[in-house]
């Protein structure tokens, strides 16, 4: 249990870790890369642990050199895992290295936590199959455990529902370079959070391999292309942002995150254009984004290419004059807890209305009253409801350690925002 101490927020400079979403596409670039890659500013944290504990599972080297990441490309050459190969509820591990699996060799067997095999990834399964790889989910309920038989992918035509995650987009993408005959992959439902397709396919171009496309609805990644080696330093994680952006919003405070910008392909990043159409002020600066509080006002505003940052808007919300209506995030309920349930759920303990609507939520903002916080064990949900802790007495949050999946380091770099001013 943590208990948020309800003080004025200094003015201040915040850094947070690098991207989760890109340390998990430069560590699979990477891996299957055709050198050694030094790769700066990864994420620490369990989730990136797991992509990369996978990966050495696979037969890659990868060591540390003071403050960055070694990593011996295979030139896509993957050796069999005997093992059960466990990644925990990171769905990005579980999506991107089954594509990843498919091109290795031998059969992989992916496991993770009881969450994990509740999260669904049966339409990547079935886009697998279209070319001639035997994935199957081994409770045969479309969720993890999967056991992918490598060796057999044939390039070709795919249709791909993508209405549940981008993140199966993602993995077929990655793998594309090395499958024969490449693919052509057309995307039949959705996407959904299209800002982590132009992730992985950022990281693609710069590991040197070529893709077309037409939207975000035909992809064409032809066979015969190798990752090329480099070095990549990777950009703070606009997610991570989006807490401390969040806590200048409710206190009024400024907060400046450090070396994010508006350029970056991060979807997240455009969280601050929502809090500016609250009332925020926000500077871009050369060497970060800052927000000054105001007084708030509600929004309607699109959340599909920004899931993650729900929660942070759902509190801010709570704080907010109006109803703040959060529309086509129906995908939430299928992240590390069902997000629209637990959101909802906790907001009302602080006796903030709540509708449940079919694709998102619509809240009530008002003045919320302390609760302990249940987090459903995730990290996102911590980390959020730790904001209202900062203007609201009595905020206390469950299960805090929580936050290590993706930000080991979040509560240090919290208590920054009252102590020093600089953390
Ligand atoms: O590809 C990625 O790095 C991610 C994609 C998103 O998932 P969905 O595409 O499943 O919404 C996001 O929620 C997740 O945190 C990271
Ligand atoms: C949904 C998330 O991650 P993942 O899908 O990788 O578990 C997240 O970090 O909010």
């Amino acid at each position: 249990m943590k208990e948020i101490q309800q003080q004025p927020v200094q003015s201040c400079e915040v850094s947070v870790p690098g991207s989760k979403s890109y340390t998990h596409r430069v560590l699979i670039a990477a891996a299957l890369s055709d050198g050694v890659c030094r790769l700066g500013n990864c994420l620490e944290s369990e989730d990136t642990h797991l992509t990369r504990e996978a990966l050495v599972k696979m037969g890659v080297r990868i060591e540390k050199a003071e403050d960055r990441l070694v990593v011996h490309g295979t030139g896509g050459r993957l050796l069999p895992c005997g093992d059960p190969i466990f990644l925990g509820n990171s769905g990005t591990s579980m999506r991107l290295l089954t594509g990843v699996a498919a091109i290795g060799q031998g059969t992989y067997l992916l496991i993770g936590t009881d969450r994990m095999a509740q999260r669904p990834v049966a339409d990547l399964l079935e886009g697998l199959d279209q070319i001639g790889v035997p994935a199957r989910s081994v409770n045969n309920n479309g969720c993890p455990p999967l056991e992918i038989v490598a060796g057999k992918a044939q390039g070709g035509h795919v249709r791909l529902r993508c209405g549940i995650s981008s993140q199966y987009l993602s993995s077929l993408l990655l793998a594309a370079p090395y499958i024969d005959g490449g693919l052509n992959i057309e995307v039949t439902e959705g996407p959904v959070s299209k800002p982590y397709i132009d992730m992985t396919l950022d990281i693609m171009d710069r590991f040197g391999v070529t893709v077309e496309r037409d939207g975000y609805t035909r992809f064409r990644v032809a066979g015969g292309q190798c990752y090329r080696k480099g070095d990549y330093a990777v950009e703070p994680d606009a997610s991570q942002a989006s807490y401390f952006w969040a806590a200048a919003a409710v206190t009024g405070a400024t907060v400046k995150v450090m070396g994010m910008t508006p350029e970056s392909r991060q979807g997240d990043v455009r969280f601050v254009e929502v809090l500016e159409a609250m009332g925020c002020k926000v500077n871009r600066e050369i060497d970060g984004i800052a927000v000054t509080g105001g007084p708030l006002s509600a929004v309607d505003v699109d959340m599909g290419d920004m899931p993650d940052l729900v929660p942070t808007l759902s509190v801010v919300a709570a704080f907010t004059q109006g109803i703040t209506v959060i529309r086509n995030v129906a995908h939430l309920k299928e992240k590390e807890s069902d997000r629209l349930a637990a959101v909802a759920a906790e907001l009302s303990k602080m006796g903030i209305t709540v509708v449940r609507t079919d694709t998102g939520l619509e809240i009530t903002g008002g003045r919320p009253h302390g609760a302990v916080i249940e987090t459903y064990n995730d990290h996102r949900m911590a980390m959020s409801f730790a904001v209202a802790g900062l203007v609201t007495p009595g905020v206390t949050i469950a299960n805090e350690g929580c936050v290590a999946k993706s930000f080991p380091g979040f509560w240090q770099v919290f208590e920054g925002l009252y102590s020093s001013g600089i953390s």
